[in-house]
C-alpha cells in the first residue's frame, strides 16, 4: 500500500513540527493537519505560528499550501486520509479513578469513534500521542466495534521521541523510528506502508519495528530512563551540597564511563515540560494496576526527587534571603520549562514563583519567549492558586530582564536561556537592593565573575558559600 495522504488530528507541539518535516520531505504525500481548535489552526495558517520552535518556521513557510496544510474540517481529513496519525494531548487525569497518575485517554478515544463515524474507506491509525501499553487495544475494539461494510483498520503504534526546542532537528535526524504493529500479515503491511513514508529521509537500519506492546512501552521507559537521569543527579546535588562536591564535577566523571553517558546529566532546579511527569506517573499507575508494587514505587521516586528539588531550591532561597521573603523582590529569570521554547507547561519556574509568593515575595517574571498572558493563566491555573487576586497583586511579568532586576533582593534563573549568560551583571548589580544575591537554577553563569562584582551566589550541587560581601555599587 502506498500513501498518498495523510491526516494528522492534533495540532500541537508534536503533530504540526511531526506533519510539516513529513511534507517537507515527501512531496508526493499529501499531509493535512486537523485540530478541532480553530484558533489553533488559524495560526498554524498564519504568520506568527502558536509554537515557537528552531527551524519551523522556515518548513512551514516552503510547505504550506503546497501538500502541507491546516484545517479545522476534522472529518473531511479524515475521510480523505489513507494513513491518520493521532497526536492529540494525553494528560494526566485529573478526577475519577486514577487521578493525579493515569493518562486521560478521552481525547484519544474521541479521535477513535470520530474516525470509525466518517470514515469510507480503509485506513492506518497511527497512535503517536504517548499512551498506556494496550491503548492500540481499545482503539482498534472501538474501530472495529463501529466498522462499516468493506472498511478495514490496522493500528499502528509510532511514538514521537522529539523534544522540544529541537524538535526539528529531532525529526529531521532522529536516533530512531519507532513503529509497533499486530503480529499479522495485515499488520506487518501497514508497519511497511509507514515505514516507507520514514524511508523518504531516515535511513532504514534506524526505523526499528516490533509489536504494538513492546513500542507503547518503549516510549514510556525511554522518558522514564530520561527523568531518572536527571533525578540521580539532581539527588546527587544535594550530597555535593552537604559535602562540599561540585556536581557538575561528579556528573563529568560519572558521564564519561560510556555506559552511562555524558547526556542528561545537567542538575537543575527540576524537570519540567508536558510529559516526563505525566509519561513516569502514567508508568507507575500501570505498575500499580499489575500489581507490581515494588516496581510503581521505584518509578514514583523519581518524581519525588523533582519535587524535592524543586522546594529544595526555593527553600534555600528563603534561607538566604534572612529566613524571609515576605514583602521582598525576587527576580525570575526565564519561565519556560527549557530554553529555545515557549512552552511553560510543568515548568520549575512555575513552582519556585508559587513557593516564593505564599511566604509573600513580590515575583517579578522575565523570560524572552513566554507572553504575559501565558505567565498569569499559568499562575492562577486553580491547581497552583487559591487566590487569584493575591497572585496579581505580587506578580508582574517584565518585558526586559534589566526592568525586572531593577531594585530587587534577587535573582533567580530558572530556564537555561543563552542570552541570561551574557547580559550586562555590572549594570544589574548596580540596580539590585545590596546585598544582592544571585540563585541560579541552572548552573550556566559564570559565579566567580558575580562572586567578584559583589553578588552574593548560590547555585545547585556546588557550594559557593564565601559569606555576604557588601560592596557599594560605586566600588565595583
Ligand atoms: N510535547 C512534546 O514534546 C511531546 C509530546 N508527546 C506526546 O504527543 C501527544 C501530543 O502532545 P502535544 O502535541 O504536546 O499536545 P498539545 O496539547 O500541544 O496538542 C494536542 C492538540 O490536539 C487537539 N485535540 C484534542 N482532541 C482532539 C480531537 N478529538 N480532535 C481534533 N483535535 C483534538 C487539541 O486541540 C490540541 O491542539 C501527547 O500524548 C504527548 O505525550 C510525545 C513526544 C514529545
Ligand atoms: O515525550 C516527550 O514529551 C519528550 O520528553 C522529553 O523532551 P522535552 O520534555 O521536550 O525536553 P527535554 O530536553 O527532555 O527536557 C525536559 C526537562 O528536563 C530538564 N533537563 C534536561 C536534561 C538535563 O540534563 N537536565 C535537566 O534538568 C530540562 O531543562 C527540561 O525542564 C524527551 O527528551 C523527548 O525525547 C520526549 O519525546
Amino acid at each position: 500500500m502506498t500513501i498518498k495522504k495523510i491526516c494528522c488530528i492534533g495540532a500541537g507541539y508534536v503533530g504540526g513540527p511531526t506533519c510539516s518535516v513529513i511534507a517537507y520531505k515527501c512531496p508526493s504525500i499529501q499531509v493535512t493537519v486537523v485540530d478541532i481548535s480553530k484558533e489553533r489552526i488559524a495560526q498554524w495558517n498564519s504568520d506568527k505560528l502558536p509554537i515557537f520552535e528552531p527551524g519551523l518556521e522556515d518548513i512551514v513557510k516552503e510547505c504550506r499550501g503546497r501538500n502541507l496544510h491546516f484545517s479545522a474540517d476534522v472529518d473531511t481529513g479524515i475521510r480523505d486520509a489513507d494513513l491518520i496519525i493521532i497526536s492529540v494531548n494525553t494528560p494526566t487525569k485529573m478526577y475519577g479513578l486514577g487521578k493525579g497518575r493515569a493518562a486521560d485517554l478521552k481525547y484519544i478515544e474521541a479521535c477513535a469513534r470520530r474516525i470509525a463515524e466518517v470514515a469510507q474507506k480503509s485506513k492506518i491509525v497511527v497512535e503517536k500521542s504517548t499512551v498506556p501499553v494496550k491503548a492500540a487495544e481499545s482503539i482498534t475494539d472501538i474501530l472495529k466495534a463501529n466498522v462499516k461494510p468493506g472498511v478495514k483498520y490496522q493500528v499502528l503504534s509510532n511514538p514521537e521521541f522529539l523534544a522540544e526546542g529541537t524538535a526539528i532537528k529531532d525529526l529531521l535526524e532522529p536516533d530512531r523510528v519507532l513503529i509497533g504493529g499486530e503480529q499479522s500479515v495485515e499488520g506487518h503491511e501497514a508497519v511497511k506502508a509507514l515505514s516507507c513514508v520514514y524511508q523518504n529521509w531516515v535511513p532504514k537500519e534506524k526505523i526499528i519495528t516490533m509489536n504494538t506492546w513492546s513500542s507503547e512501552l518503549s516510549k514510556l521507559a525511554a522518558n522514564a530512563f530520561l527523568a531518572q537521569k536527571i533525578s540521580s543527579i539532581n539527588a546527587m546535588s544535594a550530597v555535593c551540597e552537604a559535602t562540599g562536591a561540585d556536581v557538575n564535577e561528579v556528573a563529568h566523571a560519572v558521564g564519561t564511563d560510556s555506559r552511562i553517558g555524558n547526556k542528561f546529566l545537567k542538575a537543575s532546579v527540576g524537570f519540567g515540560g508536558s510529559c516526563f511527569q505525566k509519561d513516569v506517573l502514567n508508568l507507575v499507575y500501570l505498575c500499580e494496576c499489575l500489581n507490581l508494587h515494588e516496581v510503581a514505587v521505584y518509578w514514583q521516586q523519581v518524581i519525588t526527587i523533582n519535587e524535592y528539588q524543586r522546594r529544595r531550591f526555593s527553600n534555600r532561597i528563603i534561607e538566604c534571603l534572612f529566613n524571609t521573603v515576605t514583602n521582598k523582590k525576587i527576580a525570575i529569570f526565564g519561565f519556560a520549562f527549557k530554553k529555545d521554547t515557549g512552552d511553560t507547561r510543568e515548568s520549575a519556574a512555575i513552582y519556585v514563583s508559587k513557593y516564593l509568593m505564599e511566604e509573600g515575595a513580590n515575583i517579578r517574571i522575565y523570560d524572552p519567549k513566554v507572553e504575559k498572558d501565558q505567565i498569569i493563566s499559568e499562575m492562577t491555573h486553580p491547581n497552583m492558586c487559591e487566590d487569584k487576586e493575591r497572585v496579581s497583586e505580587l506578580l508582574t511579568v517584565c518585558e526586559d530582564p534589566y526592568v525586572a532586576a531593577a531594585g530587587t533582593h534577587a535573582l533567580v534563573i530558572c530556564t537555561e536561556w543563552d542570552e541570561f549568560v551574557t547580559l550586562d551583571y555590572k549594570k544589574i548589580y548596580d540596580s539590585m537592593l545590596k546585598p544582592a544575591f544571585v540563585f541560579d537554577g541552572r548552573l550556566i553563569l559564570n559565579h566567580q565573575e558575580l562572586i567578584d562584582l559583589g553578588f552574593h551566589v548560590e547555585t545547585i550541587g556546588k557550594r559557593l558559600n564565601r559569606g555576604i560581601v557588601y560592596r557599594p555599587a560605586s566600588s565595583t
